[in-house]
């Protein structure tokens, strides 16, 4: 605009000599390269305390109730403390008690905690103020610290108010790991605000990560962020709960039976439960039905766990064919053992995979045993063992399986002590500098599992070729399409044993 004006201003001069003309062009040149400097200046504020009108102010508080969160009710239970200290803050400081400043909420990604934070500023009428971990790392040294700093002034400012700070390992990872001046400031200048809290404001900060053991210790002593809070993915209860609260408002047919979903989405978050949700409302909506039947919550659990279906997929005959034995070697040596219940294969190609077996362990487990991970391991290497024992070679389609085996393995020789290392947990010191023992410990554990699956499937080779026959003419198997092929076969249970 400023440049804009001046140009016509330009315009209206005559008779102008030429050494005119240059100071004007200078002039002009100077201003254009101090507005492009102006744009380009980092912001100092987060973006969400960079519009702020004082009619804005309501708008921080959110309408959100502990009723509508589901399920967490030992959580909610210990968050009542937190309430009653904000409601009540008087009490506690008559009492000389010191109001605690910092939760830190940890555990898998959509279980929750955004929901939980402005839950708790719902309950006591708190301005919410949230920021992101990663709004704070920005390459301009002091940028990120004077960004906290604001945001501390603003919550005191507006007492009694929740700070929640998503991803806080973007800033909180261990100083050490890897050294980074921004970050650190930052870190610090969080540490200063946490230690500098007057008693007379009513602030609460609840940081939130997946990633607890990266955090810096500094952060989580006492009188910074030392209560920890763990919120994991719903039990069966939880999930029924949560599908409640978000199918409320949604017309139901009378064949959905929420305790029957609840049971059939074991291991997934709520986050996933409510896309579940709104994703079968979306699919009756195009099917043009009146209610939400138990066909669209099938549909759109599938969805959500394995992605869109591709339409038109251009898969080659031979590629068709890989992926059938694949899936069906997979899906053979998962029932064989009876690791989870085996819900539907597929071939049909969704998100990035070709093909996918949905399964769902039967029930909530907390811990399991050393045969029952072996066993993991077992039927992710067999779809790649159905490849090798057919074609006589083997495709990159079993990439994603590899990795998660390795993962199991990984942690079954580094975290859970079973393992000839011995039963003992390894610490990052000792990985970094021995991976090569620990890689032939890992590798040991999954040569052994694949060579299990190649056993299993040799010892069921008409089982396979009869699922992949199946699979290649109708693309699907559901759970009792697999029952009624295994009837037909004497299958040796005693395997799993
Ligand atoms: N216990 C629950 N009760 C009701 N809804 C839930 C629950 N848990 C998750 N949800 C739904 O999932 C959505 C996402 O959850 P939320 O953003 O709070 O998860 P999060 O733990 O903060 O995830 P992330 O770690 O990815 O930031 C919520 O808005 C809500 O719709
Ligand atoms: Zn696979």
């Amino acid at each position: 605009m400023l440049i804009f004006q001046y140009f016509l201003s330009i315009e209206g001069l005559e008779n102008i000599t030429a050494r005119d003309r240059a100071i004007v062009w200078i002039i002009t040149t100077i201003l254009f390269i101090y507005y492009i400097n102006i744009e380009a200046k980092p912001q100092l504020v987060p973006s969400i305390l960079a519009i702020e009108k004082e009619s804005d102010r309501n708008k921080d508080k959110p309408n959100i109730s502990f009723d509508d969160v589901a399920g967490l009710e030992e959580i909610k239970e210990e968050l009542q403390e937190t309430i009653d200290f904000i409601n009540n803050s008087f009490k506690y400081k008559k009492m000389g008690a010191k109001i605690p400043k910092g939760i830190l909420f940890h555990g898998p990604p959509g279980t929750g905690k955004t929901l939980l934070a402005k839950a708790v500023a719902g309950e006591t009428n708190s301005n919410f103020l949230y920021a992101s971990g990663s709004e704070f790392v920005e390459k301009y040294v002091g940028v990120g610290a004077k960004r906290v700093r604001t945001l501390f002034e603003k919550a005191k400012k507006d007492s009694p108010s929740i700070i929640f700070i998503d991803e806080i390992d973007a800033i909180g990872t261990k100083r050490n790991l890897e050294s980074n001046n921004e970050k650190d400031q930052t870190l610090n200048q969080l540490l200063v605000e946490l230690d500098g809290f007057n008693t007379d404001d009513t602030v609460i900060v609840i940081g939130a990560t997946n990633r607890l053991d990266l955090l810096d210790e500094a952060l989580l002593r006492p009188g910074r962020f030392d209560r920890h809070i763990y919120i994991g993915n719903p039990n069966t209860s939880a999930r029924e709960k949560i599908l409640e609260v978000h199918t409320n408002n949604k017309p139901l047919d009378k064949s959905i039976d929420i305790k029957d979903l609840a049971k059939k989405t074991t291991g997934l978050s709520g986050a996933q439960l409510a896309n579940i949700a709104n994703e079968a409302a979306i699919i009756a909506v195009r099917n043009n039905k009146k209610l939400i039947s138990v066909l669209e919550f099938e549909a759109a659990i599938e969805r959500v766990i394995a992605g869109l279906k591709i339409k038109n997929p251009t898969i080659l005959l031979k590629e068709k064919k890989v992926v059938a034995f694949h899936e069906a070697g997979h899906a053979l040596v998962s029932k064989i053992l009876n690791t989870d219940v085996v819900q539907k294969i597929s071939i049909v190609p969704r998100g990035q995979a070709l093909g996918y077996v949905l399964k769902f362990p039967d029930e909530d487990r907390y811990l399991l045993t050393k045969r029952e991970l072996e066993h993991k391991i077992i039927c992710l290497l067999a779809g790649r063992a159905a490849e090798e024992i057919i074609f006589k070679e083997v495709t990159t389609g079993a990439k994603d399986d590899l990795n998660k085996a390795t993962n199991i393995a990984r942690e079954m020789v580094c975290s859970y002590g079973m393992s000839s290392m011995g039963t003992i947990a390894l610490d990052e010191v000792y990985l970094r500098y021995n991976y090569d023992t620990i890689r032939l410990e890992i590798k040991k554990i999954t040569d052994a599992a694949y060579n299990d699956a190649k056993k299993i499937i040799n010892e069921n080779i008409e089982i396979l070729n009869h699922i992949a026959k199946v699979l290649m003419e109708n693309e699907t198997i559901d759970k009792d399409g697999l029952n009624e092929i295994f009837k037909m076969y004497e299958v040796p249970y005693d395997f799993a044993t």
